[in-house]
């Protein structure tokens, strides 16, 4: 096909998922559009004679008639994207001199906020970026992080991003697993299309501002995320750049730190930080020019699911594993995603051959979101059925739960004996490190291995019969079981992995006073129930599942591993006059020792600082004493002390303290 063609083609498609993507149900992931739009972008500029009339590259959104329209004072855009330094750099170029600000971009939709005379009046969409959705009724019952007043006069127009919280969206779907929501901006997107709040009340939305306008120019601070601040906003931070390298040193940061965020970024915003100077850049037809967009790698993409296996976790959960054709999405390469439990695959409609979206953000394992185009079957994708039978030992399944998630009730199911070895090596329990998972699973397969305890009745001489292990390894192996022989009764009790006994419930019964393994299992239900946070379903399943243990406890025992408490597992005994008595502290950012440069992991020095009297907490509040700062520290933490009045200091004083206290 000629360029002229394809343009044309290209267009109609950009234009058509377009029309489906802000009616709320995108037929492909905001990638492959991506990719869509670049290509055509490249056509028309190489053939600027053949561009398309209306250019679908030159709109913005699509119009919205749901509600009531309004025309926007001044027009909502789409901004610039850039994927390179070297267009970062070019800003720059286009404004010697100008004071650049560089603020995340989050992805959800954008709002204009009116307030006249210090009163919130009327809350609009972006719409075609003339005119917009009047959302008032339903910004007001479900968005957050709105005042309901501000103290300046006139006209004040605050702009910014409502966005659905990544808790938010987690809970949403673990407490509507029929009806799913596919992504937080999807969800957010849908949220403010209802025609009434009350089908929606779960689906809370929080504003982040980013820009304002006002008629009395007076009446707010110059800068403007200290505008956005004063007027009683959460301003999406903004960092002062002096040059290109700066710019692109934050951008860097600011990706760094997207998987610690409870929300979405797609991207940073470059921008005149300047008002004044901003207005006068003026704008293209449907971008300003005194702003840039630099894109994110994508945390969705499509891509086929080629089959379902049936996996049995530690707990004879039986979960259903996607296998995808690889694809890149998150940062990295992804060929497994969880598929959650059959009321799952069933809300969404998942079948084996579909194109689907996989989602990959922050921490949480990647899961299949859904099918976006069901129109792309071919009639060859076939059901995801669930097994009648546990996939290792055969037993009959068993249902749980409003999800109907399968169990194989087998205490002696080989898949689930592998896996609990395994849980009872990794870190947060034994820590075994020198015997992997493979090779648990091969000493499991030839019998050698079936409870925790067998892991003590190890030797050399029995590591040494097997081919790929030679003195040094086994050595290894061995002095790494000795070692965790010191597990304890907080780590031991994770290992286990007892259902419904989180990693909290060992920490709490260890702070409850238990002394060992065995007085947990001697304690009746009552006694469980009386420590903070325990449940009655969490105490009849460590009831039920430590008697049926009894044995085990006895063996390991036997074999010399300690059960109980360590002092690790107790709060620390703090002198009065530690450095940090009575303080609450938030600590961000990396932590290394000063003394050695080493790298020190987060709960350890967090364990240092509660040694040292205080309290840690994981965000900063208006209870917050100290923000502790380590190396490449997440900015939002930083701006929400400063609004919040939280003193913010640097380790290396913290460092100095604990070193004099002879604490570290
Ligand atoms: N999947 C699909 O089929 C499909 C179709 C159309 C568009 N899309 C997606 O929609 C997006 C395109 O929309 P767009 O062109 O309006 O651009 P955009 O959404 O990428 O950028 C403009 C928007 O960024 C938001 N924003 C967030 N933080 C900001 C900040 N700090 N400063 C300024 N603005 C900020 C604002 O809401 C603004 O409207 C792309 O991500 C594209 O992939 C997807
Ligand atoms: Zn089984």
């Amino acid at each position: 096909m000629d360029a002229r063609g394809r343009i044309r083609q290209l267009a109609d498609q950009v234009t058509a998922l377009r029309d489906a993507y802000y009616q709320g149900a995108p037929l492909v992931a905001d990638a492959e559009y991506d990719a869509i739009e670049d290509e055509l972008r490249r056509l028309i500029d190489e053939n600027p004679q053949w561009a398309p009339v209306p250019n679908p590259l030159e709109l913005v959104g699509a119009p919205t008639v749901l509600h009531a329209p309004v025309r926007h004072s001044r027009p909502m855009l789409s901004l610039e994207k850039a994927t390179r330094p070297e267009q970062v750099a070019a800003f720059f170029d286009r404004f010697p001199g100008q004071p650049v600000v560089v603020m995340p971009k989050l992805d959800g939709l954008s709002l204009a906020l009116v307030f006249q005379d210090g009163r919130w009046v009327r809350a609009i969409t972006r719409g075609d970026g003339t005119t917009g959705d009047d959302v008032t009724l339903l910004v007001r019952a479900l968005v957050d992080g709105i005042p309901e007043r501000v103290a300046a006069s006139g006209r004040v127009e605050v702009r910014g991003e409502a966005v659905m919280l990544r808790s938010t969206f987690a809970a949403y779907n673990a407490a509507h697993p029929d009806q799913p929501l596919i992504n937080p901006r999807g969800a957010a997107a849908g949220t403010l299309r209802a025609k009434d709040p009350a089908t929606v009340a779960e689906r809370r939305l929080r504003f982040f501002a980013f820009d304002l306008d006002t008629t009395n120019p007076g009446d707010v601070r110059v800068d403007l995320q200290e505008a956005l601040g004063t007027l009683g906003f959460t301003a999406a931070e903004m960092r002062h750049c002096a040059d290109a390298d700066a710019a692109q040193a934050v951008i860097e940061a600011i990706e760094q730190g997207r998987n610690d965020l409870d929300y979405d970024l797609d991207g940073a915003v470059l921008r005149l930080a300047n008002r004044d100077a901003y207005a006068a850049a003026g704008t293209r037809s449907n971008s300003p020019r005194g702003a840039l967009a630099f894109k994110f790698a994508a945390e969705e993409k499509t891509t086929v699911l080629s089959d379902v296996v049936w996996d049995v976790g530690k707990t004879g959960k039986i979960a259903p594993v996607a296998h995808l054709e690889p694809v890149f999405v998150g940062g990295t390469t992804v060929t497994r995603a969880t598929l959650a439990n059959q009321e799952v695959i069933r809300a969404r409609g998942i079948k084996i051959g579909d194109t689907v979206l996989v989602r990959r953000a922050g921490d949480v394992i990647p899961f299949v979101a859904g099918v976006l185009d069901a129109s792309k079957r071919t009639g060859a994708e076939r059901d995801i059925v669930p097994p009648t039978g546990c996939p290792s030992c055969g037993q009959p399944l068993t249902e749980q739960g409003n999800s109907r998630e399968l169990f194989c009730t087998n205490v002696s199911c080989p898949a689930q004996t592998v896996r609990r070895l395994i849980h009872w090596a990794s870190r947060a329990a034994a820590d075994i490190e020198a015997v992997g998972p493979v090779w648990i699973e091969r000493l499991a397969e030839v019998g050698i291995l079936e409870h925790p305890s067998d892991f003590y009745r190890l030797t050399a001489e029995t590591l040494l019969e097997f081919d790929r292990i030679g003195d040094v390894s086994a050595a290894r192996m061995i002095e790494s079981i000795d070692a965790s022989r010191r597990v304890g009764l907080r780590r031991a009790l994770i290992g286990l992995a007892i259902p419904m006994a989180s990693e909290g419930t060992a920490t709490r019964l260890c702070r409850a006073g238990f002394s060992s393994l065995e007085e947990v299992a001697d304690a009746t239900e009552d006694q469980l129930v009386a420590v903070e946070d325990i449940g009655p379903k969490v105490a009849a399943s460590l009831s039920m599942h430590l008697a049926r243990l009894r044995p085990e406890l006895e063996r390991l025992r036997e074999r010399g591993v300690s059960l109980d408490v360590r002092d690790e597992d107790l709060p620390p005994v703090v002198a009065s006059d530690a450095p940090l008595a009575g303080k609450t502290v938030v600590i961000t950012g990396a932590i290394s020792d000063p003394r050695t440069g080493e790298k020190v992991p987060r709960p350890t020095f967090q364990r240092l600082c509660e040694k040292a009297g205080a309290t840690t907490a994981s965000s900063v509040s208006a209870s917050t004493d100290l923000l502790i700062t380590g190396g490449d520290v997440g900015a939002a933490k930083l701006t929400k002390a400063e609004k919040l009045g939280v003193e913010v200091v640097d380790q290396s004083q913290i460092w100095d303290q604990l070193i004099a206290a002879n604490i570290a």
